[in-house]
């Protein structure tokens, strides 16, 4: 027997309702409301099981949909474990899409191919190895054969662009679908399509279905409020075919990943099917009891229950949540002050740990410019210059040296995967780590405005090109095709003079944290303020706040920005001359002040 009694003083003393959670099996659905601690149930869940494991090739997985989430898990259950054990094989902490590739598609995706038995490559960004050659005007004029990664096959195995179906005028042969077969045929696929062509394969060949429910009959999803159509049926089939026990974990009123085809609508269906049983989790460790109570009425699903219970350090702290009216002539700087009076009233130090002003878009403004982007080159290496001053260096690096493979080497091929691989097969890497650095140290400062730094990047990368000795531009390739940019917009022409930072920060940690909502997905603060900018549009409004339908996007994002505090929430709005009070921020749970 293992690990979790020797570390008994580490360990939280359980709610009912989690006790429950660890002991139940089959089909579960844990519906767990914010701050209640679904990794660290999750975590606890899979040690209980690998406490107890006997098989030694069967496993339990457990999937998350990002990899922060799923290093979360990684990082709780070894919090839970004695120094030195970490969940390893026959288990599975993974991303889904990961799990997908790694036992149906890389596995058996040769049987798409015809007579080959070569692994498929998942293509995960298009740096130009897939092109679409077409002589028809029509692919050209729609945009079509400059966007072949745009282009996906769906679980009923008809091609879309762009999760739409294709529907031009060309009726037979479109030259698009012809392509995607080819592609298929030399087993290439795109990332955004592994998942449905996975899906078929599962449908096509059921006994790769019952080989995974051997081999992992437990699986647990957490973040399942943001499964996918495709996700879910791929989930269905496995449980139809018998694993012993699936669990899913989640919040459907933090589902707020639309644009990326996440809907709640699919995890919701489960709370309603009489064939899962359907868990709760009540208890809130993050937020005041306060919180809890003004923020209920933004939940769809707790709607005809009770507020969550506090019950964490904060559980008492009695400051209720305020509204702060501004006039449209106030500065956001303004806003901002007046938050940070009402965090120093509170004792609360003004730090990006402790502190977050929250927007729906964007942190910068008219930043919104459509194709302003002309290559994924310059995309990338805009993003490197953010991150080699401001962010990752690593990540800098492996983005300098996706540009130069492209420019100079250009294979098709999995680049993510493969690059060492090939550049060792034509120099020492060695040699080649020394031209990414050479463009590393002299990218162009991210505070210069976007059409500045366009002309220096360009020099930079001709002048590294150039004087290399054992690196050749491939001669198909125009650098000033490729490092370029939108010319003109409309809607703002005075895109290019603003800093080429404002295009890639999505989050400002200067003095405090200025994000995104969705940037602070999943993680706790001390004070939060939410402003909303508008009065008009289909955005979040005032009067969005209080008439939008509980199960819309717009109210899931506010209320993920609206759960994320621990001591003080305020919520500014602007003036409007016929809205002096809001039904879903009423007097006895919110102090209303104006400034
Ligand atoms: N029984 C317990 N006793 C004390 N603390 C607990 C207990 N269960 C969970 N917690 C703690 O509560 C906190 C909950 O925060 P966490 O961010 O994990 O919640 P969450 O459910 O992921 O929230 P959200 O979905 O809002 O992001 C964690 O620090 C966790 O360790």
């Amino acid at each position: 027997m293992l690990l979790l009694k020797r570390r008994t003083p580490l360990m939280k003393k359980l709610t009912p309702e989690q006790e429950a959670f660890l002991e139940a099996e089959g089909k579960i659905v844990l519906c767990a409301c914010p701050g209640s601690g679904k990794t660290f149930i999750v975590a606890r869940k899979l040690l209980k099981y690998v406490e107890n494991w006997e098989y030694a090739h069967r496993g339990v997985a457990v999937l998350s949909f990002t990899n922060v989430a799923s290093q979360e898990i990684d990082k709780q259950t070894k919090e839970l474990m004695p120094e030195g054990y970490r969940i390893e094989y026959p288990h599975f902490i993974g991303t889904i899409d990961s799990f997908i590739d790694s036992f149906i598609l890389l596995r058996f995706g040769y049987l798409m191919q015809e007579g080959s038995r070569k692994r498929p490559v998942i293509l995960h960004e298009n740096y130009g190895e897939i092109r679409f050659y077409t002589k028809n005007k029509e692919c050209h004029a729609r945009g079509c054969i400059s966007n072949p990664f745009e282009f996906h096959w769906s679980s009923d195995g008809k091609l879309l662009r762009n999760g739409k179906k294709v529907d031009c005028s060309i009726t037979t042969k479109k030259p698009c679908v012809a392509f995607k077969q080819a592609m298929i045929k030399k087993g290439f696929v795109t990332q955004n399509e592994a998942t449905a062509l996975s899906y078929r394969l599962l449908k096509k060949y059921p006994q790769i279905v019952d080989a995974i429910v051997r081999r992992f009959p437990i699986v647990m999803i957490d973040e399942a409020q943001d499964t996918s159509k495709e996700q879910m049926e791929i989930i269905d089939l496995l449980t139809d075919a018998g694993v012993k026990t699936i669990i899913l974990v989640g919040d459907p009123d933090q589902s707020i990943y639309e644009w990326r085809n996440a809907t709640p609508e699919f995890f919701i269906a489960k709370v309603k099917d009489d064939n899962w049983k359907t868990m709760w989790l009540t208890s809130n460790f993050r937020s005041s009891q306060l919180i809890c109570n003004a923020t209920q009425v933004f939940s769809h699903s707790l709607a005809s229950r009770q507020p969550s219970k506090a019950e964490g350090e904060f559980a008492l702290y009695q400051q209720k949540p305020i509204l702060l009216n501004y006039s449209n002539q106030t500065d956001k700087s303004d806003i901002i002050n007046k938050f940070k009076e009402l965090c120093q009233e509170n004792g609360i130090e003004w730090t990006p740990s402790k502190v977050a002003v929250l927007t729906r878009g964007k942190i910068h403004k008219g930043i919104d410019i459509d194709g302003l982007w002309k290559s994924p080159e310059v995309e990338s290496l805009a993003k490197a210059s953010y991150e080699w001053y401001k962010g990752s260096r690593r990540k800098a690096f492996s983005l300098c040296e996706k540009v130069l493979y492209s420019l100079t080497i250009g294979d098709i091929g999995d680049i993510k995967h493969e690059i060492r691989q090939v550049i060792e097969n034509i120099m020492p890497y060695e040699n080649w780590r020394k031209h990414v650095v050479k463009l590393l140290v002299s990218l162009p400062d991210p505070n210069i405005k976007l059409s500045d730094w366009v002309k220096s990047m360009l020099s930079t990368i001709t002048n590294i090109i150039q004087s290399a000795e054992d690196i050749y531009l491939i001669p198909a390739i125009s650098l000033q095709d490729k490092i370029k940019i939108k010319l003109r917009d409309t809607k703002n022409p005075g895109f290019q003079s603003i800093p080429l930072r404002n295009y890639i920060e999505k989050r400002d940690e200067n003095d405090i944290t200025l994000s995104s909502v969705h940037g602070v997905k999943g993680e706790t603060y001390d004070a939060i303020m939410l402003i909303i900018e508008g009065i008009k549009g289909n955005t979040l409004t005032p009067t969005m706040i209080d008439t939008a339908p509980l199960d819309s996007e717009l109210i899931r994002i506010a209320y993920v920005a609206m759960t994320r505090p621990r001591k003080l929430l305020v919520v500014a709005l602007p003036v409007m001359k016929n809205k002096k009070s809001f039904k879903r921020l009423p007097l006895d749970k919110w102090i209303y002040t104006q400034i």
